[in-house]
């Protein structure tokens, strides 16, 4: 089979590029797979420079081709926080739960029509012969004022989805990647992927 590696150690992000990729033929390795004790800074500024940041960091150390993925939440009401720290909101334990209860906090009194909001993914795609690539996809929705459905990880359970009438977390694996932010990202690198392989 062939390997696809992903310079992530986000569980729910390797689950969701699975999706994507494993109908395409290719198997998900990600950090734990090939390099569990690397930990890289995310010194960077944009989501783009996040991810070349990780993507560079993997691909100069197995000397193969690497992507990586910076993504994150931005809420109007808020200035477009939490955005590249959306992972460590609440705190560096990185907790889903409490970074949702931060945010749902935070606009305890933004009324609906005020609680537009977006994913961001930026994807880098680093290789040792050949110059990166980023591209950025996005989707956009409304944060809920509490929590609904099990699926996806993050925020998920309280973005709502307009188009979907439905909270993302309630959203399937396929139908998350037919619609979000990720698929929406990796769309725009198929035609570079297309070529490398
Ligand atoms: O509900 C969500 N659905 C998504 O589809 C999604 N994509 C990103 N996010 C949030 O943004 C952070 C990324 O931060 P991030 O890019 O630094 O990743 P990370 O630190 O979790 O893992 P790594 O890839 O860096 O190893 C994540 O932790 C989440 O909080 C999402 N939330
Ligand atoms: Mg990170």
């Amino acid at each position: 089979m062939k390997k696809i590696i992903i310079a992530t150690k986000n569980k729910g992000k390797a689950k969701d590029f699975e999706a994507l990729f494993g109908p395409l033929g290719y198997d998900v390795l990600t950090l734990h797979d090939v390099a569990d004790d690397m930990d890289v800074e995310e010194t960077g500024t944009t989501f783009e420079e996040n991810a070349l940041i990780k993507a560079t960091a993997l691909s100069e150390r197995l000397q193969t081709m690497v992507i990586a993925d910076d993504s994150g939440l931005e809420i109007d009401a808020l200035d477009g926080r939490p955005g590249i720290y959306s992972a460590r909101y609440a705190g560096e334990a990185k907790s889903d739960e409490a970074n949702i209860d931060k945010v749902l906090e935070e606009l305890v009194n933004v009324e609906e029509l005020n609680r537009t909001a977006r994913f961001v993914c930026a994807i880098a795609i680093a290789s040792p012969n050949l110059e990166s690539v980023t591209v950025r996809g996005t989707c956009e929705g409304i944060i809920a004022k509490e929590r609904k459905g099990t699926n996806g990880f993050g925020y998920d359970p309280i973005f709502y989805v307009p188009s979907e009438n439905k909270m993302m977390a309630e959203l399937s694996a396929e139908e998350k990647g037919a619609i979000s932010h990720r698929g929406n990202a990796i769309k725009k690198l198929s035609e570079h992927i297309a070529k490398l392989f």
